[in-house]
């Protein structure tokens, strides 16, 4: 069985703030979809600093990076330490492993998929990585852990996190990228009712939904977002953002989702790809 980490939390509710999708740049200059990826990742932890709202953890669930290098990891990681917060990571499409793992070890950003939050929940991180493309895969190691976990730890509430979108999100140009696999998914879910929530980024927009008997949601980008509900790849106005969830000792979850509101963020709505 893998190794967890384990995290005594305060008070009764556990509290975790989840970041997604920062697609950070070696050169503090460099910009996706007209947005300045490195300002709005600052701005986004400037604000949750300022609101002084209290987690037990942070998620952050892949693509940190746009161009691959160390230099840009360093950035995610010399801000994010900064909160004083554990956190907690999987890989996106964007990500690059060999690059990644020495920059978060130095900063002690634990490689850590097994969490027990307090004496109640269980959070699960699982990489969906498919060195090379956009679309996600779990591989069977992947589906095992998850399969094993669940049977260890059956009395606990559980949140699974992982990069790509199980469920399509109905723009046709982003569901081509979803996880493929999503059936061996199911299969394992369906056998583990605790398994309350499933959250994921990757496609920069906010979804709640219900999935199987339970909510489902994407949290969007700390940088540009797409617009819900188009065929044809279509940047959103809707500013950098970030989630957080309340996670309660019956079950039940709470979750909200926030974003910056400046005229600082406005992506280029002209560019139709990258
Ligand atoms: N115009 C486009 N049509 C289809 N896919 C795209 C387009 N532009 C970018 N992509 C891919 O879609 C992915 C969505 O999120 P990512 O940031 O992971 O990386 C993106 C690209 O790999």
């Amino acid at each position: 069985m893998s190794a967890f980490l384990s995290l005594p939390i305060d008070k009764k509710i556990g509290r975790i703030l989840h970041i997604t999708d920062t697609h950070l740049f070696a050169c503090e200059n460099e910009t996706l979809l007209g947005v300045n990826t490195l300002d709005s990742f600052n701005a986004v932890i400037c604000e949750i600093e300022k609101k002084k709202q209290y987690y037990d953890l942070i998620v952050a669930s892949g693509d940190f990076v746009q161009d691959g290098s160390k230099a840009a990891y360093e950035r995610f990681a010399t801000r994010i330490t900064q909160l004083d917060i554990p956190c907690v990571w999987l890989p996106g499409n964007h990500d690059m492993l060999p690059n990644l793992q020495p920059v978060f070890n130095e900063y002690q950003i634990p490689n850590e998929k097994l969490i027990l939050l307090g004496e109640n929940w269980l959070i699960i991180l699982l990489n969906s990585q498919v060195p090379g493309k956009a679309y996600g895969r779990l591989a069977e190691s992947e589906l095992s852990f998850l399969s094993e976990t669940l049977q260890q730890y059956s009395e606990r509430n559980t949140c699974v996190f992982l990069h790509h979108h199980p469920v399509l999100s109905g723009c046709q140009w982003l569901d081509q990228h979803c996880l493929q696999n999503t059936e061996s998914l199911q299969n394992i879910l369906k056998q583990h009712p605790q398994v309350k929530t499933v959250g994921f980024g990757h496609i920069h927009q906010n979804i709640e939904q219900q999935w199987e008997g339970r909510m489902v949601f994407a949290t969007p980008s700390t940088c540009a977002q797409f617009k819900p509900q188009c065929n044809e790849f279509t940047v959103d106005e809707c500013g950098p953002g970030w989630r957080d969830l309340s996670l309660y000792e019956d079950g039940t979850i709470e979750t909200q989702v926030s974003h910056i509101e400046s005229t600082l963020f406005i992506p280029d709505l002209t560019i139709n790809g990258y």
